[in-house]
């Protein structure tokens, strides 16, 4: 069946229809990972975006559930040059191609994926109506003016409590969108992960007698969760935090700076972020669109301590004087490289000196 996509600069793409039938509006944004499509579209921090993939060959090895990043999908549009319709891989449960229907997300095969990336890049990120139907253009780019979510945390933080038991930290992860793999990560060094939904509050929080808090990944702006802002501020100095890619953003805010919109964003599993301290380069997995303004730092006791190295925006932060730090790439990967995930081990010994001393061991 065709589809169409029509871009806020106008441009109208063709394509073939291998997802669910319908129309949607969202952000379209791009992801350089070659592999991976499965973790990428059940990140929950997409919510909302139409997602496409530079890499030109997807769905070749299906669906398995193992791979995903929470419960379901949460991008609603997924727009690739050649779809795979037979998967080939011993761990395959199903079809990409199903799996879309069965969650409603539109699919769209033979789009020039190189020119859509090149727009974006020149022009920022855009709008762009998907569609399976018949309507007129006129129709499309009414629908173009279609205003974008801007509820995504409260759709996809969890709405009860859960303890993931262990012997370890008791860690506290609010929970903006989180992925499976940053449980994973705290689980896999003994911590006991408690889960609470985004606007839960400090008092709350406190009242689990955290040795740690975690401000999970998560999707749209930062700035539309006031209420963790107010309550990570009320948090900062009374347990170590640590912050990943939203919860950056959000660390951040509630020590006074300020964050931006990017052009296009990073997104895709080899991004280059060079360490100031050790002057090493690592390459990460990312996934943002929102970055913290290098200039708004100043007076905090935030830090600097991981930048970009495509583009020089704010990677990495650390406190001056209170136990708290975070990365806007993604240490859990999922997927990209691993190189980071050792930021795991530095906070669990945060965790460890602050019990002790009740000191930041950043310095
Ligand atoms: N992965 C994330 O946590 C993304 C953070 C935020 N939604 C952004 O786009 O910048």
């Amino acid at each position: 069946m065709k589809a169409r996509v029509l871009l806020e600069d106008n441009s109208l793409f063709y394509g073939e229809s291998f997802g669910a039938e319908g129309a949607w509006v969202g952000e379209v944004v791009f992801n350089t990972s070659m592999t991976g499509y499965q973790e990428i579209l059940t990140d929950p921090s997409y919510c909302g975006q139409i997602i496409t993939m530079t890499y030109p060959l997807i769905g070749n090895y299906g669906i398995a559930r193992d791979d995903f990043e929470s419960m379901r999908p949460h991008a609603q549009g997924f727009l690739v040059r050649e779809f795979a319709e037979y998967a080939s891989n011993w761990r395959n449960e199903m079809p990409l191609a199903q799996f879309l229907k069965e969650y409603g997300i539109i699919g769209i095969s033979g789009i020039d994926t190189r020119m859509l990336t090149r727009k974006i890049r020149l022009h920022g990120t855009m709008k762009a109506v998907l569609t399976t139907g018949d309507e007129s253009l006129q129709e499309l780019k009414e629908r173009l003016n279609t205003p974008l979510m801007r509820d995504q945390v409260a759709r996809v933080s969890t709405k009860s409590i859960h303890v993931y038991p262990n012997t370890g930290k008791r860690v506290v992860l609010m929970d903006f969108g989180v992925k499976h793999s940053i449980v994973r990560g705290l689980a896999g060094r003994n911590c006991e992960v408690v889960t609470v939904p985004y606007n839960t509050s400090a008092k709350e929080i406190l009242r689990f007698r955290p040795d740690g808090v975690v401000l999970s990944n998560g999707p749209g702006n930062p700035k539309d969760v006031p209420e963790a802002i107010y309550t990570i501020r009320q948090l900062l100095g009374k347990v170590p935090i640590f912050g990943v890619c939203m919860g950056h953003q959000l660390l951040a805010l509630a020590c006074g700076a300020d964050t931006e919109k990017m052009k296009f964003g990073h997104r895709g599993g080899n991004q280059p972020v060079k360490a100031l301290k050790t002057g090493n380069t690592v390459i990460t997995s990312q996934n943002h669109g929102y970055a913290v303004v290098k200039e708004s730092l100043q007076g905090t006791g935030l830090e600097v301590t991981h930048i970009a190295l495509n583009d020089g925006s704010v990677e990495g932060l650390a406190h001056q004087s209170l136990p708290c730090f975070s990365v806007q790439y993604h240490p859990e990967s999922a997927p990209g490289p691993r190189d980071s995930e050792s930021l795991f081990d530095h906070f669990e010994k945060l965790m460890e000196s602050f019990a002790q001393k009740g000191e930041s061991i950043h310095a």
